[in-house]
């Protein structure tokens, strides 16, 4: 087994009595999914975190498989685990639970803390290299006040230096494991006083305002208010794409990335992977970023026998730039031979990888002309291409 690096805990065993009727928050509704969907995705889909384990209350396993209908068949979720009374006690029992997995560097959050992003969660992780722990905070903004008796003002407290504690709050696995247990049984509001009363050095790094936790009932509507602002509203559009290679002397071709022996090889100014070519048309089509030939030309000495990977990847990344996804591909072979279908799975898979979206989300077809045209007298391969994209409407 590959030792994980890192690994979240999200502690999600609280009732939420503050936050009103409705049942336990996380479960509630916020803008059409489940507060715990929203809070788990952004930790499973993080490029540096490798496995999460969500802490439930023993009583609500019905709730969290509801809720996460759409993520349990995520490879970076782990089983759930049930917690304890207090939010110190799911902690412990959640890095407990992580144990046999000996990951380098745990990073603990609130399930109620549906706003996380991705920037903050590297912060933390960055931040590990150099401090035995790491919480993301906010510098306090406002004039400090603590009240006596009948809210009458006694003091005003200074306010340099003082931090909002957010999640998540990440540690070296080994230490916060051996900090939590030592403090078991003391009442700590966060990871990091647990950290402190061991004696480690936890740095803060700059959290973000709309990390928010949802806390009270009133806050569900600031939650409803900030998603509608952030929510972009996506449009779909589709590409073509089409091209074609002839034959020339040569022992293999090279099709959707894969090396297939054949009797030729298709003549071109780049490896001629017809499939890819075809492909990286149509993504291009789809977000209006003309064809292969303008990013690439073939008067250019710097692309001769360069692999179509490259082409394809900078369709990617273009369309990335754009923060749209490609949401289907779909490419159709034209050939009497080589025989395309035992090759179709791993040209998915290669796909897949250099556009970094699942394979379901990739059909590879093939077909003869029945012996007509060019493809038929066996002078070359054709291919065709479409793509799907989603792009933030413009002016949304
Ligand atoms: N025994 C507990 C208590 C809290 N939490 C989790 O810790 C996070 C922060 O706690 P808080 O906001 O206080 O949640 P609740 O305990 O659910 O809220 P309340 O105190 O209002 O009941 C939440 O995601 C909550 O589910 C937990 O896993 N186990
Ligand atoms: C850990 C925490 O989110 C830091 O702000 C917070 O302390 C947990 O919530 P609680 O309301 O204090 O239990």
């Amino acid at each position: 087994m590959v030792k994980p690096d890192t690994i979240a805990i999200i502690v999600a065993a609280g009732r939420g009595t503050r936050a009103g009727a409705g049942g336990p928050k996380q479960y509630r509704n916020l803008a059409g999914r489940a507060v715990i969907a929203w809070t788990a995705e952004a930790f499973l889909n993080h490029p540096q975190i490798d496995g999460v384990r969500v802490i439930i209350h023993r009583d609500d396993r019905g709730e969290y498989d509801a809720a996460m209908d759409a993520l349990l068949d995520h490879p970076n979720l782990l089983e759930p685990v049930f917690g304890g009374a207090e939010r110190q006690d799911s902690v412990r029992l959640g890095i407990e639970s992580v144990e046999g997995k000996t990951p380098k560097y745990v990073l603990i959050h609130d399930a109620a803390r549906p706003f996380i992003d991705e920037k903050t969660i590297a912060r933390v992780i960055e931040a590990l290299s150099e401090h035995d722990g790491a919480l993301a905070a906010l510098p306090v903004h406002d004039t400090l006040k603590r009240a006596g008796a009948e809210n009458i003002i006694e003091t005003t407290v200074p306010r340099d230096a003082l931090w909002r504690a957010q999640t998540p709050q990440g540690f070296h696995y080994d230490k916060i494991l051996s900090a939590h247990r030592a403090a078991c049984g003391q009442q700590l509001t966060d990871d990091a006083a647990v950290a402190e009363a061991a004696g480690l050095c936890v740095a803060l790094v700059a959290g973000s305002p709309d990390n928010m936790k949802l806390t009270q009932a009133e806050d569900f509507g600031m939650a409803e208010t900030l998603l509608g602002r952030k929510a972009k509203v996506m449009e779909y559009r589709t590409g073509h794409g089409f091209d074609v290679h002839a034959f020339e002397d040569g022992n293999a071709v090279i099709i959707c990335g894969v090396e297939i022996p054949h009797e030729k090889k298709l003549k071109g100014h780049s490896d001629a992977d017809v499939g890819m070519h075809a492909l990286t048309d149509a993504i291009l089509g789809a977000i209006g970023e003309g064809d292969i030939g303008d990013h690439f030309p073939p008067s250019d000495p710097q692309w001769k026998g360069a692999p179509s990977h490259v082409f394809l990847e900078k369709a990617r990344d273009l369309v990335a730039a754009r923060d749209g996804k490609i949401t289907h591909c779909d490419v159709t072979l034209m050939c009497e031979a080589p025989k395309i279908g035992p090759h179709r799975e791993k040209m998915r898979e290669a796909l897949a990888e250099i556009l970094s979206i699942d394979a379901a989300r990739i059909s590879v077809k093939a077909t003869t002309t029945e012996q007509l045209g060019f493809t038929g007298r066996r002078e070359g391969i054709a291919a065709m291409a479409t793509a799907t994209v989603a792009l933030p409407q413009e002016n949304s």
